[in-house]
């Protein structure tokens, strides 16, 4: 049992006194309502009932321990670049995983094997810098290692799966389990990993180091600027909306459907890209999720298929009916 102490309050957050407690031996601070908008690349949402960052893996544990103790969901949040999480917020204990990510590229062997908070695209440009192939096509993708092993992200016809030994996984029990792709149940742009309550700790990738490490930025610097033309960097999204439809891509069917520059709010179908929501700067997460429907609705009318979406949607949301 994780002793706790409180160290009263700290001020105010919306009119509401936040707290914060230290969980004593581990040094592991857990703040109360930790505003989530500037924590996810859609700069929208609540706060957390509860937000802790840990750097070590013993006082992810003691969270674990205190979150079991008090009954509380919880939720992970890498570099919040594919979440939309609702302006209620989110109950529990929101783990965030930026501190967790040492990071070794062994030369012999080839693999990289890193924290889950290490950022994906600054990995893949040192990779390249190094002349390592097999993180190209990562650049320009933000967020974590953890995102990008459950979402199985990935772009110009790669993705993590591919690339990916093993994964370190926690379960909520603190149980830690090594596992290979093969049982994360890996498909496009998803895993098992989606929805549960695992953690990712740690993974390894096999990369193929010894290429000049001129080419390997060349075609690592083609990708981003192919990205850059095609897709708005601009305003906060989340990237792809939802995911594409078996032989058609989502952004042209909501091209097609002359949704492009569509507006609900301060959220916007993109000019550039259809299959991006921009927050043109005064979006609540309300706006993005009425938007969101709103082009399933109108997709689904002319086209027959029911949009996806990639992005994982959090917290309590209400459709507003027209
Ligand atoms: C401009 C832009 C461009 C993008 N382009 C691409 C692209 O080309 N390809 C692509 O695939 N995606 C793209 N995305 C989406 C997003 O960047 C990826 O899905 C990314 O991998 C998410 O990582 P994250 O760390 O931000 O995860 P988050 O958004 O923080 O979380 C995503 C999910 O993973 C869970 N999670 C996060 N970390 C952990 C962990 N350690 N353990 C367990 N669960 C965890 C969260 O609870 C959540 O369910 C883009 C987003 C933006 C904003
Ligand atoms: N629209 C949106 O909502 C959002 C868009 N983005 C975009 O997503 C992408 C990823 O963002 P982010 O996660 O912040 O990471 P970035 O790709 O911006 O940078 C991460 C690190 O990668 C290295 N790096 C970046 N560019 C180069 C380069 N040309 N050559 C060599 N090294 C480079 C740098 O490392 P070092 O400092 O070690 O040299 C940098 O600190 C960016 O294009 C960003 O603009 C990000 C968040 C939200
Ligand atoms: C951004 C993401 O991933 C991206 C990834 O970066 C890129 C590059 O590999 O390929 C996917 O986009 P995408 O399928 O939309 O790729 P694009 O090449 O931009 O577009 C596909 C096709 O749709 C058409 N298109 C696209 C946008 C638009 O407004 N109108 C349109 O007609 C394009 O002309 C093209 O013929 C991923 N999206 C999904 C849902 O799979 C993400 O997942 O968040």
């Amino acid at each position: 049992m994780v002793m706790t102490v409180s160290s009263g309050s700290l001020g105010q957050v919306n009119g509401k006194p936040e707290r914060s407690i230290t969980l004593l031996g581990n040094d592991c601070l857990i703040r109360s309502k930790v505003s989530l908008a500037s924590l996810t690349s859609f700069r929208v949402g609540g706060p957390a009932d509860w937000y802790t960052a840990p750097q070590r893996l013993d006082q992810l544990l003691a969270c674990l321990e205190w979150a079991n103790a008090e009954e509380l969901p919880i939720t992970l949040l890498g570099g919040g670049s594919n979440l939309l999480v609702s302006d209620r917020g989110l109950r529990g204990l929101v783990i965030g995983t930026r501190y967790l990510r040492h990071t070794h590229f062994d030369q012999e062997t080839g693999q990289l094997t890193v924290g889950s908070g290490a950022s994906l695209p600054r990995l893949a440009w040192k990779a390249a810098r190094m002349g390592w192939r097999g993180l190209e096509w990562a650049v320009g993708i933000p967020g974590t290692v953890g995102g990008a092993i459950v979402m199985n992200a990935g772009a110009h016809i790669s993705c993590t799966a591919d690339i990916l030994v093993n994964t370190h996984i926690l379960e909520r029990s603190g149980t830690l389990q090594v596992l290979p792709p093969e049982k994360l149940g890996y498909r496009y742009r998803t895993s098992n990993l989606q929805g549960s309550d695992r953690l990712v700790t740690q993974a390894t990738f096999q990369l193929q180091p010894g290429y000049d490490p001129e080419q390997v930025m060349a075609e690592t610097t083609e990708h981003f600027q192919q990205r850059r033309l095609s897709q708005p960097y601009h305003l906060p999204s989340c990237g792809s909306v939802f995911r594409n439809p078996g032989p058609h891509k989502a952004g042209w069917l909501i091209e097609q459907t002359g949704l492009k520059g569509y507006k609900i709010g301060g959220a916007q179908v993109a000019e550039r890209h259809a299959n991006f929501i921009l927050n043109c700067g005064s979006a609540t997460a309300s706006d993005i999720f009425q938007l969101i429907h709103h082009v399933q609705e109108r997709v689904q009318h002319q086209w027959s298929y029911l949009l996806e979406p990639e992005v994982r949607i959090l917290g309590e949301h209400d459709l507003i009916s027209n």
